[in-house]
């Protein structure tokens, strides 16, 4: 494992969240300094009570020493409450900050970040580490502060009663330090297995419950109750560790604190009998060793948690160095030029592409013209790269070679969202959130109204099944969309993509997994959709042909054979619709050339 980064890293990586919080900190950090004042005047008129009101039996001397001890307890509490709660509400603005930042970031890399991390990790990263770094950086700064002042405040008092007294206590005081430094490292070891058994329980947990059914179809619930009692087993252990060095400090910083109070009482004994010193100038002196050694105990506490934090903050920072593998162009962008016309053009001029970290490329030498409003069927044999076209229009990546254009426009030079305000992209798993069936629908477009979300419901043939569900559009769908069949789930996600009214629809394995008759309805919609913009439909189904303007082999990551125009459709010369509006397509029509040609097997059209 790398070197946790050091302190001054950590505060300059994460000063900029902090930055709006100053003001609250200092003031949080002033009231801390009044109450710790206060403290050290009430321990002052304490001492003035006792010699000259208490030794000395008068009333008289109780009166103003006591008012006086009143009002600086008040203000004393006064300025406790505000600093602890101004520094609690700027540590915790901190933290909602820094969570916000680190998930915009993580919410822009690229998807092939995801498919090297384990969700629970994530989670368990932008939880617990975000809250570890909080406490470095924000309340870390203010207990530090306040500590660090309590002991100069304190020393200073006893100093200023007996200054060869307090010499001699705080002889032992770098003691505190040695201990809290030979802790240290482990705390720091102990830590770091601690946050990543913490990642992954998160991890284990998150995926135990996504792929529930699975798991329990397959029989594997031992196995993972037994992934989750093994990742647990290295939490517990880091975790005892933690404690037993905890809890091994503070007895021993008891036994340290007793040595200099047993001092300070056996010289001021001595003192006091040869009339060196007062009993109340006695007591107060104690009082303030004793003073001292909370921030002491602290300063070391905290030198502890700082050396937890590095652990989780080291984790954050990964995070958020991981690059997005796109970004928009930094010298300034093209403009696409005004839509209009159903659809755009989308080319792939020359397109060379290898995922990061794979032997082989992808797409090679790749090239297809596709004109606006053309229905496109790319197919071909399994990983041949058909997806990956979705992935490089939709720009999750960029060609390592050739452009990628849309309407004639480099879509590196084009702004990321000005891409994707173009293109609606129904992936292969149909992604159902949580809500309900018209919060799905609209989840591309949230201001979308009830009647827009209906219209796009009946474009992917939809609404007639969305209003038998219990409560129709209102209906809340599960997470992974369990009221749903497969089929129910892609006419939903087609809704999605119609409801954007983009120029360009990419649709992905549409039928992927699907019976004939779930296919019939899924395909039904595309029909009428494809006309009125450009369609590219990525499928191993060799009856969706019958759909498309033309076919596209990919072979190899390039195409296989010439893509050849179908007479039907081209831009601007679109039929009247059928008279049903139903598909022609044959469904249980067999594929008899294999993929090698699917325009062999199409077949003329009705
Ligand atoms: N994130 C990734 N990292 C590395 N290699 C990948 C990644 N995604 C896909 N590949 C590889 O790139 C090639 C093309 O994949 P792609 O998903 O485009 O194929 P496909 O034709 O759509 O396949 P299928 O029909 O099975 O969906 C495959 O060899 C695949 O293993």
């Amino acid at each position: 494992m790398t070197a946790a980064p050091g302190i001054r890293e950590i505060f300059a990586r994460f000063r900029p969240h902090l930055r709006p919080e100053r003001a609250g900190l200092l003031v949080a950090g002033v009231l801390l300094v009044v109450a710790a004042l206060a403290d050290t005047a009430a321990i002052w008129m304490f001492m003035l009570i006792t010699d000259d009101a208490l030794a000395a039996g008068s009333l008289d001397a109780f009166w103003a020493p006591g008012a006086a001890w009143l009002g600086i307890a008040v203000v004393g509490a006064l300025a406790s409450f505000g600093g602890a709660y101004l520094s609690a509400r700027a540590a915790e603005r901190f933290l909602v900050r820094l969570r916000a930042h680190v998930f915009a970031h993580v919410q822009r890399l690229s998807p092939d970040f995801f498919a090297r991390r384990r969700t629970g990790d994530l989670v368990a990263r932008m939880s617990g580490d975000v809250e570890s770094v909080e406490r470095l950086v924000a309340s870390g700064v203010v207990e530090t502060g306040t500590a660090l002042f309590g002991v100069v405040l304190y020393a200073g008092a006893a100093l200023y009663l007996r200054w060869d007294l307090a010499l001699l206590s705080f002889a032992l005081a770098p003691a505190f330090w040695l201990v809290a430094r030979k802790f240290s490292a482990g705390i720091r070891d102990a830590s770091r297995a601690e946050r990543a058994a913490n990642g992954e329980i998160a991890s284990t947990v998150a995926e135990g419950l996504s792929h529930v059914e699975l798991v329990q179809s397959a029989n594997q619930q031992q196995r993972q109750d037994a992934k989750l009692h093994a990742a647990s087993m290295r939490w517990f252990r880091a975790k005892l560790v933690e404690a037993r060095l905890s809890s091994t400090y503070a007895p021993l910083v008891t036994v340290v604190e007793t040595v200099c109070i047993l001092l300070v009482i056996g010289v001021g004994v001595w003192e006091i009998s040869a009339d060196r010193i007062t009993i109340g100038g006695l007591m107060a002196f104690a009082a303030y060793i004793g003073y001292l050694y909370p921030p002491l105990q602290d300063l070391g506490r905290i030198t502890m948690a700082v050396t937890a934090a590095r652990a989780g903050a080291e984790r954050l920072v990964e995070l958020l160095d991981a690059r997005p593998a796109v970004v928009d162009a930094p010298d300034g962008t093209a403009q696409l030029p005004p839509g209009g016309r159903p659809g755009r053009a989308v080319e792939f001029d020359r397109v060379a592409f290898r995922y990061p970290r794979a032997a082989e490329h992808a797409l090679r030498d790749f090239r297809l013209a596709i004109r606006p409003g053309e229905f496109v069927l790319v197919t071909g044999p399994s990983g041949v790269g058909k997806s990956t076209l979705a992935k490089l229009l939709l720009r999750f990546y960029d060609p390592a070679a050739g452009r990628v254009l849309l309407d004639g426009a480099d879509l590196t030079r084009l702004p990321l969202h000005v891409v994707r305000d173009q293109i609606a992209f129904v992936p292969q798993e149909a992604d159902v959130l949580h809500g309900t069936v018209a919060e799905n629908i609209a989840f591309g477009r949230p201001d979308a109204t009830p009647a827009e979300v209906v219209a796009a419901a009946r474009e992917a043939d939809a609404d007639e099944f969305v209003r038998a569900l219990p409560e129709g559009y209102e209906t809340v769908l599960g997470e992974r969309g369990a009221l749903l069949s497969g089929g129910q789930r892609r006419r939903i996600a087609i809704a999605r993509a119609v409801l954007r009214r983009t120029p360009v629809l990419v649709l992905d394995e549409p039928t992927n997994g699907l019976d004939a008759e779930s296919k019939a309805n899924v395909v039904a919609p595309l029909r009428k959709l494809s006309r009125t913009r450009t369609t590219i439909l990525i499928s191993h189904d060799p009856e969706l042909a019958e759909l498309a303007d033309r076919v596209v082999v990919l072979r190899g990551g390039r195409v296989a054979e010439p893509a050849r125009p179908r007479s039907r459709v081209l831009s601007g010369e679109l039929p009247a619709p059928a008279a049903d509006d139903r598909p022609t397509v044959r469904l249980h029509r067999p594929w008899p050339a294999g993929l090698t040609d699917p325009l062999r097997a199409r077949g003329g059209r009705a």
